[in-house]
């Protein structure tokens, strides 16, 4: 079977892989450049189950990396399956969960490859801090959207595309605060809430929320506001 990561045709941008790769190991440090993840997860999960009620529901979680909020989900007693296209954050993921004891089912394996597999069969798709790292990210949204449910909900998150997220997001967090590695994200990448809702309605999914996630450099903590200015989730709901 050809390995998904070696294909030609997918959409994926092996440098991005690499970056991962790379930090795999720091995964679950929450001191390492993965703090972020981990500060923000809380503020997430906490929306995501607000307007899912994830008990009992079937939710992937697409571009999963080390597990860190698909392990949440399922604390939440969610039933969990995690793909990402990177292996090193799949085997850290299997590997946390012996320790934690959290059941998510990970898999190598694309969105796109996954929704010809099994469409319409989750009642929650999650794809957060993902589509900035893919060529095509209106590609994945349409995957998303072919493996929930009618009425199901899909989650993204990403970066805005603005001056002030380019501030905030590459200068303050990768050379200023050094919150992140140098060249974890490149600009022209970044999607506006505007651009995503809108492939997101091509694909037959309804923007229902939007979110911002701030950071505060003086407190060093984020929480969840109107704000959409620099990360923001998006809240969507596939049409019955
Ligand atoms: C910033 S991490 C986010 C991880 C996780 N979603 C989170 O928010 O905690 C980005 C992840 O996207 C994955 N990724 C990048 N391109 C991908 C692709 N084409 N398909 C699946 N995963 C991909 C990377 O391997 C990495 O694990």
């Amino acid at each position: 079977m050809a390995n998904p990561v070696e294909s030609v045709n997918l959409n994926v941008d092996q440098a991005e892989l690499q970056k991962f790769a790379e930090l795999a190991h720091k995964w679950w440090d929450k001191n390492s450049e993965f703090k972020p993840l981990h500060e923000i997860n809380p503020l997430r999960l906490g929306y995501i189950d607000e307007h899912a009620s994830l008990a009992g529901k079937r939710v992937l979680d697409v571009g999963c990396g080390g597990g860190i909020l698909s392990e949440s989900m399922s604390e939440r007693g969610a039933e969990v399956t995690g793909i990402d296209l990177g292996e090193k954050a799949l085997k850290v993921a299997q590997l946390h969960q012996y320790e934690s004891g959290a059941k998510v089912e990970y898999r190598l394996i694309s969105v796109e490859d996954l929704a010809k597999e099994v469409p319409e069969s989750f009642d929650v798709v999650t794809c957060m801090e993902m589509l900035e790292h893919v060529p095509d990210p209106a590609a994945i949204v349409r995957a998303c959207a072919a493996l929930v449910k009618p009425g199901g909900k899909v989650f993204f998150s990403t970066l805005n595309r603005n001056p002030k997220a380019y501030l905030f997001a590459v200068v303050g967090a990768e050379y200023v605060l050094n919150l992140l590695p140098r060249g974890t994200h490149e600009y022209e990448k970044f999607i506006k809430p505007s651009e995503l809702a809108s492939w997101a309605r091509q694909a037959g999914l309804e923007t229902v929320g939007t979110k911002g996630m701030g950071y505060n450099p003086l407190t060093k903590n984020y929480k969840l506001n109107d704000d959409v200015s620099v990360n923001y989730i998006l809240q969507t709901v596939k049409s019955v």
